[in-house]
């Protein structure tokens, strides 16, 4: 499959929905007919326990795992650690073992990127690679950012500091200038949004106030219990409350996420024909 697009979903504060996000528009992605597959980089395992594992501490093979075989040269076979979710998507998962393995990354030569190394493997099977970072701005955040094409920023509204997001932007920034200048940012996804308090314009111009033309998605996650008990029942929010407004919120981001890449994929082929 040519063309496989890698997205980090990524912001270093935590409990802002970017595990929430990976499955409902992982599986969004999957109900459209994209193969799909989620990759767990966070060493809490809420992606992996969010889709069905109950005890990711006890799996053989992990995340870390993989990115170690990268690094020793050894051959990765097909299919290897990969979990199959019935709805459609596939599963890289993560346990506490991604923490020590982080702490040694410091240790390896070209350590920002061991995750794209290994990716790079993966994607010929895959339309679409989304990876779940963890709440922090260390080594495999920037691993992830190193393997993605792209970045999308979940974010509460009433969280989107603008101190936290000029941290942020820093990392990408500079991990966009010295290793991989190709990596662009989708936006920002506001997330748990309650309608009664949510005052999406004073949020937006302290975004612009960043400098940085941030986009924001037209789709907007609301608040709802609903989307908080999917995680318990390892199933999407289209598998639990299919008709509600968490679902229909995400199956507008999946949309919007096609046609920003549609966009994109146009824009770069006229570039070329210019050339
Ligand atoms: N739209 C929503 N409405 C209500 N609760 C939500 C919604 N989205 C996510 N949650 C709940 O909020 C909590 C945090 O969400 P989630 O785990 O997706 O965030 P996270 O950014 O991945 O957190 P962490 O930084 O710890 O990885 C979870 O309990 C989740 O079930
Ligand atoms: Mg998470």
């Amino acid at each position: 499959m040519e063309d496989c697009k890698i997205i980090a979903i990524t912001n270093q504060k935590g409990g802002v929905g970017k595990t929430t996000t990976a499955v409902n528009l992982g599986v969004g992605l999957a109900r459209t007919g994209k193969k799909v597959l989620l990759v767990d980089a966070d060493p809490q395992g809420s992606l992996t326990v969010s889709l069905g594992v109950k005890t990711p501490d006890e799996l053989p093979i992990s995340i870390a795992t993989l990115m170690q075989d990268i690094i020793d040269d050894k051959a990765i076979p097909e299919d290897y650690g990969i979990i199959h979710h019935p709805e459609g998507v596939d599963l890289i998962p993560s346990n506490i073992e991604l923490s020590a393995f982080e702490v040694g990354l410091i240790n390896v030569m070209s350590r920002e990127y061991v995750l794209r190394d290994t990716l790079e493997l993966l994607k010929q099977n895959y339309d679409h690679i989304l990876i779940d970072c963890m709440p922090s701005l260390g080594m495999m955040t920037i691993n992830a950012l190193v393997a993605a094409d792209s970045v999308m920023i979940p974010s509460q509204a009433s969280y989107l500091s603008t101190k936290g997001l000029y941290l942020l932007m820093r990392s990408i920034t500079k991990v966009k200038r010295q290793i991989n200048p190709k990596l662009r940012i989708d936006g920002v996804l506001l997330t748990m949004v309650d309608s009664r308090t949510n005052n999406a314009k004073t949020i937006i111009n302290s975004l612009r106030q960043t400098g940085d033309n941030l986009r924001i998605f037209d789709a907007e996650i609301p608040f709802s219990v609903r989307a908080a008990e999917t995680s318990i029942e390892g199933k999407s929010i289209f598998a639990h409350d299919g008709s509600g407004k968490v679902a229909c919120a995400y199956e507008q981001l999946t949309k919007e996420v096609l046609d920003n890449e549609q966009r994109q994929n146009n824009r770069s082929r006229s570039e070329e024909r210019i050339r």
